[in-house]
């Protein structure tokens, strides 16, 4: 058995009570992760529950009935604390957008999991920069969030979502605010660098081009899981060769394998600038309960 392994079985969940009571999930039971890592997608009409599934499977909600498991421990069985800061050690996220926090530079936002782990600053800031410029973005450490594209502050997010070496990433419409071919090198980047770090990626999305890149695809409608596929034939594009290298976060820059697309070596990812630099940031208000959740927890633990 993989040790990095989520287990959901019987998951129910329903907002409210009485007349207004909201059925969300039904008897849902899937595994992830079981023989290695793997690219889930979840997908389904607006209102199947995929939402409320990627809540539960990362124990921002409990379930009604039902239990996750991961690596074995049942997350109901934790104390809040101690699920929080499972999130922050075991878990990756990489949300829509407005998930870095504003006034950091992007090199402090993607050290700050290291060093709220104990990591001392230089050595935190060392790795971020690795990660940082094998993601492309080797010219951009010191801007801050609202001075970036929407695409390159989606690759912080992934620098920072695994920067603490996860066993797992959750991303809700990853993107979601992105043009097409700036989403799709963000997809292709994301499935990569995760993959490539030993762990497992869940995303949460409406797009089929997006869900053709990962290997499984789960699909709701209603609350209840209705197909369960994988593919053998994933996209060649999907996944780079150098991804599967299991680059460590502390390798010297220049040495460590890159996570440019395809043909383009080791040279910073030739992502498309978005047109309207401080997208990422305008749309930070949109609600998100776990995106704003996690984010809570990282200005907490940071004061
Ligand atoms: N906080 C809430 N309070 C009450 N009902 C809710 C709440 N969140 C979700 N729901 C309801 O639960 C069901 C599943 O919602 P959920 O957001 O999980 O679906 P989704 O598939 O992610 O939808 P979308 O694709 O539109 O984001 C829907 O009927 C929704 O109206």
């Amino acid at each position: 058995m993989h040790t990095n392994r989520l287990e959901a079985i019987g998951l129910t969940h329903t907002y409210g009570q009485g007349n207004a009571a909201a059925p969300a999930l039904a008897d849902v039971s899937l595994t992830i992760g079981a023989d290695g890592p793997e690219a889930v997608a979840i997908m389904g009409p607006s209102g199947s529950g995929k939402s409320t599934l990627l809540h539960v499977l990362a124990g921002i909600v409990a379930p009604a009935s039902g239990r996750v498991a991961w690596r074995g421990r049942d997350l109901a069985s934790m104390r809040d604390g101690e699920r929080t800061k499972l999130r922050r050690s075991d878990f990756g996220f990489v949300f829509q957008s407005g998930q870095l926090l504003p006034e950091l530079p992007a090199i402090e936002n993607v050290a700050l999991p290291l060093m709220l782990g104990g990591t001392a600053r230089t050595g935190a800031e060392a790795a971020a920069g690795t990660l940082l410029h094998r993601l492309g973005l080797g010219e951009m450490l010191g801007r801050r969030p609202g001075e970036l594209s929407g695409g390159q502050a989606q690759r912080v997010a992934i620098a920072r979502a695994l920067v603490g070496s996860p066993g797992i990433v959750f991303a809700d419409e990853p993107t979601g605010a992105l043009d097409r071919s700036t989403g799709d090198a963000v997809m292709s980047l994301l499935i990569g660098a995760t993959l490539g770090h030993g762990a497992s990626l869940v995303v949460v999305t409406h797009d089929p081009e997006v869900a053709a890149m990962c290997s499984r695809v789960v699909r709701l409608q209603d609350g209840r899981i209705v197909s369960d596929e994988r593919r053998s034939d994933e996209r060649a594009d999907a996944v780079p060769a150098t991804a599967h290298a299991a680059p460590s976060g502390a390798a010297p820059v220049g040495t460590a394998p890159s996570y440019a697309l395809p043909g383009t070596a080791s040279a910073p990812m030739p992502l498309p600038q978005h047109p309207s630099y401080g997208a990422a940031r305008s749309e930070a208000h949109v609600p998100n309960p776990l995106r704003d959740a996690v984010q809570q927890s990282w200005i907490e633990a940071s004061r």
